[in-house]
């Protein structure tokens, strides 16, 4: 689909998708209980489907009620020790969510039976050698294919020690999180290198404490988990997503005039730095209620930007600095090269192509903020929900209209984008 922009100013106010990486734990914590949980304010979106999908294939059951779905769990049928040898094949389609995939890869092994994961787009590429050194050493087994996804995976994770670096995904602790608790012994991670997406883990932490079960965080170098725990059944409400929020708390920033609702003030969510950065650029921000507003009077200028802890944010933060005073530096930025696609390149380009001044980095971004945009451009989301969206802010700032293709790529985390974009004067051709 391809959607043409025209340079409109937006106003008025958005309550922002509930928080996808939140509906996944939520969804995954009441799915391993061994009761009956509701779930509420919940989107499904491509990637909170693909969660749900898999979750059945272990017996779940899933009934959906609104934004409300009602969850009875498959703890039961989660296996402890032993062998879970079965010829019985699942297959979990995890589409082109990585958080799927990295989430539920070590959670497969807990249940009987050879599981099978396919999916599309980038995510066949995205790193799972973790897993695979996991598997080669405790000899469970599994066949991989190159570039488009087909995996299988047959046998039990063990409870032990684990070891590896910090910087190439927190998915895949979070996944060994889920999963370690409800083996028969203890175990312990530890991670070799600095965590970065520190945020990430925090919400898993959280989300599986008020489903009852515990893990001791050693300064994010070490995870004491006890084994022989259980998920308890309860009923959660997802907050809303501050990764989507920066959309239109950025779009606010570069005078459109746009409040954002359902933002908690205490969230756990790393994106949620998207209101100190965007305060280091000179936005001051108001609370109203659930919800945010910022003004920039001075104006917008440069600053340093680490990437580390919010990779998701920083596409729509590139934007904003393109159009703010002096230079922004974002560093720590590699990992956006590993996501649905190479974020780094694909902001660069697109930006570049409207008429900004940003240079790629190998690990980051270097920009010089300008007036304003030319547009007037074809421009290319690249297949990825988040440089779509930039893209859509972007078109606000714009001389002249711009053609976003593949435009429909939103799906991935926010299906209503394009109506929420209008709904507040976006106006598409
Ligand atoms: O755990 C999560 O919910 C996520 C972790 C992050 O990935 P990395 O840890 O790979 O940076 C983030 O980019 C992704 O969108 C969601
Ligand atoms: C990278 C993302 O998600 P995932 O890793 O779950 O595919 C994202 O939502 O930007």
């Amino acid at each position: 689909m391809d959607l043409t922009i025209l340079p409109q100013k937006l106003s008025g106010s958005v309550t922002v998708p509930p928080s996808k990486s939140l509906a996944h734990r939520a969804v995954i914590c009441a799915a391993l209980s061994d009761g009956s949980c509701k779930i509420d304010n919940i989107a499904l979106s491509d990637d909170i489907i693909a969660t749900t999908e898999a979750m059945k294939t272990f017996g779940a059951t899933i009934e959906q009620d609104g934004s409300t779905l009602t969850i009875h769990g498959a703890g039961r049928n989660v296996k402890r020790t032993g062998d879970a040898a079965s010829s019985e094949e699942r297959v979990i389609d995890c589409n082109e969510s990585g958080s799927t995939l990295r989430f539920i890869v070590p959670i497969a092994t807990l249940f009987a039976g050879v599981s099978r994961f396919v999916g599309r787009g980038n995510l066949g590429k995205r790193p799972l050698t973790i897993y695979y050194d996991i598997f080669e050493e405790q000899g469970i087994s599994y066949q991989a294919t190159e570039d488009e996804l087909n995996l299988t995976v047959d046998g039990m994770l063990k409870p032990g020690h684990f070891s590896f670096p910090g910087n190439v995904s927190s998915q895949f602790i979070t996944g060994l999180l889920f999963t370690l608790p409800l083996l028969a012994g203890d175990s312990v991670i530890t991670i070799t290198t600095p965590l970065e997406s520190v945020g990430y883990i925090d919400l898993t932490l959280q989300v599986m404490k008020d489903f009852g079960v515990d893990i001791e965080n050693q300064g994010n170098q070490k995870f004491i988990i006890k084994g022989n725990q259980s998920y308890h059944a309860t009923d959660y409400r997802i907050e809303g997503d501050y990764s989507q929020a920066a959309f239109f708390l950025c779009a606010d920033a570069l005078g459109n005039a746009v409040q954002v609702e359902d933002l908690s003030k205490d969230s756990l969510q790393g994106d949620r730095a998207v209101v100190s950065i965007l305060e280091a650029m000179g936005v001051t921000f108001q609370q109203v209620d659930t919800g945010m507003i910022g003004t920039a009077n001075e104006g917008l200028h440069g600053t340093l930007i680490d990437a580390a802890q919010c990779p998701d944010i920083i596409p729509v933060v590139a934007l904003t600095a393109c159009l703010s005073e002096g230079r922004t530096e974002i560093i720590n930025a590699g990992r956006l090269r590993i996501k649905e696609c190479d974020r780094l390149e694909a902001t660069a380009s697109q930006l570049k192509k409207l008429g900004a001044d940003i240079q790629e980095l190998p690990e980051g971004l270097l920009i010089n903020g300008i007036k304003s945009l030319k547009g007037g451009e074809r421009v290319w989301s690249f297949k990825d929900h988040r440089i779509a969206m930039m893209l859509a802010i972007a078109a606000t700032v714009c001389e002249e209209p711009i053609t976003v293709t593949d435009a429909e790529c939103v799906s991935k985390s926010y299906p209503n984008f394009w109506e929420d974009y209008q709904s507040i004067g976006g106006k598409i051709q």
